[in-house]
């Protein structure tokens, strides 16, 4: 029997390579030994979108940011001979860790998607147990998943490179997927293992997948893989599809109900153009062997590049003019305007080739690579509008590696779509553009259960690698945290190449109904265009729809559009000087030692080099708004193991608030019914100005300690408030005239922040309304996030301050929420009814904000039986869903911490306050 340690060393050995989304291309030598290969994937991952590893949150069942599968070595035991080279490892105790891949074998690329899944470990403790007895949710009623988190990946090769594809699937095991979920093996195949493959490659490789990996080919119709690839993007991504148009990039939301009949243009080697009728309803109407094939091959050919980057680059630099023969120089520099058509129209591409009697020296690659480009993205646009009208069609997907998200050929095909239908047709894009045959192939396995995945289920995420470019730092693969800070300490000059935001080219108009030079011809080509501008999909099951959204399909959970420019740099800069600040919160949360100061500054990095790629490129992540930004930040920490960088500050917040607040009960409890709702109210407004998310206010906490500054704010309270239903709120709840009062059955508290605005203004709140025979469910953050208090940490919070007040004790036990009381509850000697219960849930979300289409199901199910929302603070109620319409009764209370944001809302200044009320709607 081995020991833990040398499971540990051959688990380590074997599982050296990071998952990732990589891609692998522009790699000058073909002949590389295994090593350099490793090597190279270890490069490429830091440069472009590799994953690593990460941490798992103790405790948290919710991981928005899912670490990578943790391997249980418990009870481990090495299998047969210990002194083979490569021993199998039995892991009783390991969950259910299973790959699944499938490949789409081009003319030009191998497409790779494959699923790691992994068990989102229940916490299993009494408090969680209880108040999901008392909402209801029972392993019974509660939908049952079939599938466990986990991630998908999107990996691209050369198709003559295949051999590292093939040792990228071994070294990763993914051929052995399927297996005895109980059986990690290394470096074992599995004689009975069966990939799905798709593409010609599929054919003509099965018999070196065999040789090479041991495993077989399953074939997938090419056609049928692109539709379901297709179908299932636009129907489980949001923001999948977009246009661009003159150098501006919109997303465009499906509506799933409304998707088909749609055109669908695959532009690959060649062209394959389907008509998409419904799931597995499709004819291929139509093709063109002038495609993606014809641009590389025919670019080879006369430019001598030696990789598809490198002639997609020159194309920017191009003029076409001097090798296309315009209307002009057909007219005499004249516009051809009775037929539409202006000089500068291209009439003939190469057609100035036949008469200027020179060599093909005599060119510039860069003007033939744009004119070939222009050529077949024009040509092609072409082609499928004259099929779209063919059909009476009005959207047209494209798909396939030609575009590679390359602005200039979707400006080009765009406006050949637009000028050819008079702008009847649109064509849109797809951010996993080249995978659409290999996730068909993917999802024609039939057990994974992944096929039903559901939009609200997947989040995008983009690692540390995702920012940067370019670059030859070879070395060992990242395994561990130590080498991602070296990588990000070595890349710090990569960094600063790219902190300076590249100013967009000015929109330019495409000319007079003819074909002009599209706006975006100028815009930069990233050298690492080709890593993948697609992130992982983490795949969490328990993620749900919040079921009192009034209209889920028109939610929008950023009140911010960081599409305007003047915006995106407010945010930019401000996030940017909130740094040193965060950073040394940081590190003091960790110790403040050495380790913690490296962590700290490869955080920096990290977070400034994701910002300033953003700048550069705002929607170089898929859609971007305010709460993504922020959530990018806690992401960012948590990815350098900074899982609570504000751990101290709200510990000593609750503390000193905790101390006041039996003398603030009492003075509430001295008041009428009246008096003490708007006090109560107002205390919560007062509360919310503690957020060290806030410069402002962090520069007043110098001021005076925190009940000072309390005080201060709570003298400051002045009604009206800047917004102020407050009396339309009282009326609900008190009656006025014929209105009787409201008794809500349940409320549902988004809670903000730690100490006093949770202690002093929240907790008093959901007080008043147990008073009143309202069920109060406290709905908190799963992970930190500044200074927010945390589902985890509002047990402790509630239970001493129970010790102060037997409303909250009485509920608080009710709820479950207090152990010692539990123990009571099982003997039955608690009387529990006598109270409406006081509940926590989690919220699924680890960011100052919340997107309420992806929320946990213990919250979606605690919402249920609620006819009350109560949002606080700036990043839940006002960042976001300040503009959400709820089906029950909602109530949003911020004070606004930062002056632009009050002129731009509410038209008001730093410190005003909001008290939204909407009735059900
Ligand atoms: N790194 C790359 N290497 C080769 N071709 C690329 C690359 N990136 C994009 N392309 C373009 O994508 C085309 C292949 O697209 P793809 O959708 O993968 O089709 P196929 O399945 O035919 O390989 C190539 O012909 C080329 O025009
Ligand atoms: C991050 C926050 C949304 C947190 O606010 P809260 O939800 O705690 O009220 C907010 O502090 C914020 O928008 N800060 C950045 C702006 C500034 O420094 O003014
Ligand atoms: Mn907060």
């Amino acid at each position: 029997m081995a020991n833990l340690t040398e499971i540990q060393q051959t688990i380590a050995k074997n599982d050296c390579l990071n998952d990732s989304n990589t891609s692998f291309n522009n790699t000058k030598n073909n002949n590389k030994s295994d090593k350099d290969f490793v090597e190279r994937e270890a490069r490429e991952q830091r440069e472009g979108g590799g994953e690593q590893d990460m941490a798992p949150i103790g405790g948290n069942p919710i991981h928005r940011s899912s670490s990578r599968p943790q391997l249980d070595v418990s009870g481990a035991a090495i299998q047969g001979n210990f002194e083979e080279r490569d021993p199998t490892i039995l892991l009783p105790n390991q969950s259910d860790d299973i790959s699944h891949l499938a490949l789409d074998i081009g003319g030009s690329l191998i497409k790779l998607v494959y699923f790691s899944r992994h068990e989102d470990r229940p916490v299993n403790d009494r408090i969680k147990k209880t108040i999901k007895e008392r909402l209801g949710i029972s392993n019974g009623n509660r939908r049952s998943y079939p599938v466990l988190g986990g991630r998908l990946h999107f990996v691209k090769f050369e198709t003559n490179k295949i051999n590292q594809c093939l040792d990228f699937i071994s070294s990763k095991q993914l051929h052995c997927g399927g297996m005895d979920a109980h059986l990690w093996h290394s470096g074992v195949s599995n004689e009975n293992a069966v990939i799905k493959a798709t593409g010609g490659g599929a054919y003509k490789y099965a018999d070196l997948f065999k040789e090479r990996l041991g495993v077989s080919i399953e074939k997938e119709d090419e056609m049928n893989c692109l539709v379901a690839g297709a179908n299932f993007l636009l129907k489980a991504i949001r923001h999948e599809a977009f246009t661009h148009m003159e150098g501006h990039k919109a997303f465009v939301q499906i509506d799933q109900n409304d998707l088909f009949p749609y055109l669908l243009v695959n532009v690959g080697s060649g062209v394959s153009i389907i008509k998409v009728d419904g799931d597995g309803k499709f004819q291929r109407v139509s093709g063109t062997n002038v495609g993606g094939g014809t641009y590389w091959g025919l670019g080879k050919l006369l430019t001598k590049c030696n990789s598809f980057d490198e002639l997609l680059e020159l194309s920017q630099r191009g003029d076409n003019r001097t090798i296309d023969m315009l209307v002009g120089d057909i007219y005499g520099g004249m516009d051809y305007s009775k037929i539409g058509l202006s000089a500068s129209t291209i009439a003939s591409s190469f057609g100035k080739a036949i008469s200027d009697n020179k060599d093909l020296e005599d060119y510039r690659s860069e003007d033939i690579s744009l004119s070939l480009l222009r050529m077949i993205s024009y040509n092609i646009g072409q082609i499928s509008y004259l099929n779209a009208l063919r059909f009476g069609l009005k959207r047209i997907f494209f798909g396939g590696f030609f575009i590679r998200g390359h602005a200039y050929t979707m400006d080009t095909i765009s406006f050949a779509v637009q000028f050819w239908s008079k702008g009847t047709s649109q064509a849109m894009f797809l951010r996993h553009e080249g995978f659409l045959g290999a996730l068909g192939a993917f999802m024609s396995y039939e057990k994974h259960g992944l096929d039903d995945l559901m939009v609200h289920q997947l989040v995008e995420r983009f690692p540390m690698g995702a920012p940067y470019i370019g670059g030859n730092v070879h070395g060992p693969p990242l395994g561990d945290l130590n080498e991602k800070i070296s990588w990000m300490e070595k890349f710090i000059l990569k960094g600063t190449e790219i902190t300076a935001p590249v100013p967009m080219a000015p929109p330019g108009t495409t000319g007079l109904g003819g074909f002009e030079v599209p706006s975006s011809r100028g815009g930069i080509l990233r050298p690492d265009a080709s890593k993948l501008n697609v992130g992982v999909l983490h795949l969490v099951p328990t993620l749900e729809v919040f079921p009192l959204l009034a209209d889920p399909k028109m939610y929008e959970p950023n009140t911010i559009d960081l599409s305007d420019p003047g915006e995106l740099e407010y945010w930019f800069t401000v996030l940017s000087g909130h740094l040193p600040d965060l950073v040394d919160k940081a590190v003091a949360s960790e110790g403040g030692t050495d380790d913690a100061k490296r962590r700290g500054d490869a955080f920096a990095r990290a977070f400034s080099a994701h910002l300033a790629r953003l700048m550069e490129e705002p929607a170089a992540y898929g859609k971007l708004g305010l709460a993504n930004l922020l959530e990018l930040r806690e992401e960012c920490l948590r990815e350098f193991h900074f899982f609570d960088a504000y751990r101290s500050i709200k510990q000593r917040e609750n503390e000193a608030s905790l101390a006041v607040l039996p003398d603030l009960l009492m003075e509430i409890d001295s008041m009428d019914e009246e008096t003490r709702l708007l006090k109560l109210v107002e205390g919560v407004l007062a509360a919310n100005i503690f957020d060290w998310g806030s410069r402002a206010c962090v520069d007043l906490y110098h001021k005076g300690t925190i009940i000072e500054i309390y005080r201060m704010s709570r003298n400051k309270m002045q009604r009206p408030w800047r917004v102020d239903n407050f009396d339309a709120f009282k009326e609900r709840m008190l009656g006025f005239g014929d209105k009787k009062p409201y008794q809500h059955k349940r409320a549902l508290l988004f809670v903000d922040n730690s100490g006093a605005d949770i202690i002093l203004g929240m907790l008093p709140l959901a007080r008043e309304l147990l008073r009143r025979g309202t069920e109060v469910v406290l709905v908190a953050n799963s992970l930190p996030a500044l200074n927010d208090v945390t589902a985890m940490e509002l047990p402790d919070i509630v239970a001493e301050a129970a010790k102060h007040c037997d409303i909250l004790r009485r509920a608080a036990e009710a709820g479950g929420l207090l152990v010692d009381a539990m123990i009571n509850i099982q003997d039955g000697s608690i009387d529990s009814s006598s109270s409406v219960p006081l509940m926590v849930v989690e919220n699924g979300c680890g960011s100052p904000c919340i997107d309420l289409r992806q929320v946990s199901s213990e919250l979606a199910a605690a919402a249920k039986e609620a006819d009350l929302v109560i949002l606080e603070g700036m990043g839940r109620s006002l960042h976001t869903n300040f503009n959400a319409k709820f089906r029950c009764d909602a109530l949003k209370l911020a004070m606004v911490k930062n002056q632009r944001l009050a002129e731009k809302l509410i038209k008001g200044s730093i410190y005003d306050c909001v008290c939204r009320f909407e009735p059900a709607s």
